[in-house]
Parts: structure tokens; C-alpha cells; sequence
């Protein structure tokens, strides 16, 4: 048996909601193979983050290093990559895999704090995005990528397909969560629209949902799964995790990996 392997680079969460550890969890759920590459350690928590120590460029680079001369990851995903040198080495070190890259362009977290240098915009725009198969932006993620402002699913269409045209990157999926009424995720593929809707859930559980979809489409393109078929898995993934959660935490709680089990989603 060869199962299909996935590798996230990004920051941690000791509570475990959010960054690698959110994608780990959702890695093991679609059974894929999970690895890890750790980019800043994050003393963070649902009520929010606390420190943040980031590792040295070099010192990331040979973990990246150790992965690849090992196992070969079918599909990889960035999420909090705070700084220009971090993208920098980052993106030279995936240019020549031919492997499915999905960036979710982690800024800032739920509770406000930076996980980005500010300058680092215009790296992300111009280093990384023209390497990936997918962009998985917030609203205010991609506002910040495409410079304009988004109130509504056609301007959210407007810019995924900025993303795709201008930018580069094979497809974008711009999530809804954080505008108002259903929860609407627009695909742009360069071809054509998709989206992706769910009702809007009432709670305050949810920290690590943008880790978790993104980690999810990771997941399914590691399977070799169609772009749209892998965004379609996410967004029934995150909706149940949303919508059966937890209870855990004193603040904005995490999401429920076990959610979608109870309405009998397949893992493969
Ligand atoms: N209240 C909600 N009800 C239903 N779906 C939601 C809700 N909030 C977010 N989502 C969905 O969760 C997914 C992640 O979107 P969201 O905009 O929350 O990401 P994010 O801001 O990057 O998350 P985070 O920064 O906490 O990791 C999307 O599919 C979005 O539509
Ligand atoms: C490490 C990390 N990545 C991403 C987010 C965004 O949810 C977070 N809170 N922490």
C-alpha cells in the first residue's frame, strides 16, 4: 500500500486549534500521511496569542531538507510564514518540486494579533503565489492581496480572479467567513466559478477553521483529487467541525475534526 503524504509549514498552537497541529489533525482525518515543518513556535491559546519565538531561516531549511531527502510529499501547504526571509527560502526550496502547494496566507489570527511582518505582502504576491495550486485567502487576506476592499460574493469574485489572472497562482478560493448571511467560499480556477456554501453557524468556535479547509484541500490534492472536488471536501469538512463543536476552551474554542464522521462523509 502507498498512501498519499502531506507536509504543512507554518506556525504551532500548543491548544492544538490551530497552525500544524489543526493541520496534522485534518491530515490523519482524510487519511494522509502527515509531516511538519515548523516556522515559528506560538505561545497562543483560544483566548489568544500570547509570544512568539520564530526559528532560524537555516535552522527551517534543513528540516524542509530532512523531509524531502526522505519522503517526497505529494502535496504541501504554507500557513503562518512570518517573515520576507522565511518566503524567500521557502519558495526557492518548492520551485523545483513538482508537487501541489496550497498557501493560506496567514496574517493575522482571529484574535487580532500579527502572524506577519507587514512588508511581507508583497513577497507573498510576487514569491509565492505564482507557485501555488491554490490561494486560500480570508477577506481581509485577500483584500490585502488584491488592494481592493470586499463586501459581497462578487467582490470576492472579482478578486479570486485577480489572484488566478494577475498574480499567478493555478486557482483561488476566497473564503466568506468573515462576511455577512451564508457562508459563501467563490473558486476561481481560471476558468470558471465555483462556490461553496454553507449557513452561517452562531458560535465563537472558531479558531484554526482557515488552517483546517486549507489543510483539508491539501489533503484531498495530495490524493490526487480534482481542485474543485478538493475544495468541495473542505467546505463539508470545516462546516461540520464548525457546527458540532466542541465546547473546549475559555475563549474562541476550536473546531471538531470528528464532526463530519457523524454524517458520514468517506475518507477517501
Ligand atoms: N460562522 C461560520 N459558519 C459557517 N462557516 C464558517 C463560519 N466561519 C467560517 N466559516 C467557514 O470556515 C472556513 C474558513 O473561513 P474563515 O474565513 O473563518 O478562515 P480564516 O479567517 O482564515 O480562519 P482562521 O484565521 O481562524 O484560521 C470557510 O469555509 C468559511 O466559509
Ligand atoms: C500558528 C497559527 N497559524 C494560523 C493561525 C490562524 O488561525 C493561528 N492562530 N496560529
Amino acid at each position: 500500500m502507498k498512501v498519499a503524504s502531506a507536509l504543512t509549514i507554518a506556525g504551532t498552537d500548543p491548544t492544538g486549534g490551530a497552525g500544524i497541529q489543526a493541520d496534522l489533525k485534518s491530515f490523519q482525518e482524510r487519511e494522509v500521511y502527515g509531516m511538519s515543518v515548523v516556522t515559528s513556535v506560538v505561545a497562543q491559546n483560544t483566548l489568544g496569542v500570547q509570544s512568539i519565538q520564530h526559528l532560524p531561516v537555516d535552522f527551517i531549511e534543513k528540516q524542509l531538507h530532512a523531509v524531502f531527502e526522505d519522503i517526497t510529499p505529494d502535496a504541501v501547504k504554507t500557513g503562518m510564514i512570518a517573515t520576507i526571509d522565511m518566503m524567500e527560502m521557502i519558495a526557492k526550496n518548492l520551485k523545483d518540486k513538482n508537487v501541489h502547494y496550497v498557501i493560506d496566507p496567514v496574517m493575522v489570527a482571529k484574535s487580532g494579533h500579527s502572524l506577519m511582518e507587514e512588508q511581507s505582502r508583497e513577497v507573498i504576491r510576487k514569491v509565492l503565489v505564482p507557485l501555488a495550486t491554490v490561494v486560500t485567502p480570508n477577506v481581509p487576506e485577500a483584500e490585502s492581496l488584491v488592494g481592493f476592499e470586499i463586501h459581497s460574493t462578487e467582490d470576492a469574485e472579482k478578486a479570486a480572479k485577480v489572484i488566478v489572472n494577475e498574480l499567478g497562482s493555478k486557482a483561488a478560493v476566497v473564503k466568506g467567513g468573515h462576511l455577512v448571511g451564508e457562508a459563501i467560499d467563490v473558486l476561481y480556477d481560471g476558468k470558471e466559478f465555483s462556490y461553496f456554501k454553507s449557513e452561517r453557524f452562531d458560535t465563537k468556535h472558531t479558531h484554526g477553521t482557515g488552517c483546517t479547509f486549507s489543510a483539508v484541500i491539501t489533503a484531498e490534492l495530495a490524493k490526487g483529487k480534482p481542485i474543485a472536488e478538493a475544495v468541495a471536501t473542505g467546505k463539508a469538512y470545516i462546516s461540520d467541525a464548525i457546527k458540532y463543536t466542541l465546547g473546549v476552551g475559555k475563549g474562541n474554542g476550536p473546531t471538531n475534526h470528528w464532526g463530519y464522521r457523524l454524517k458520514g462523509l468517506p475518507n477517501q
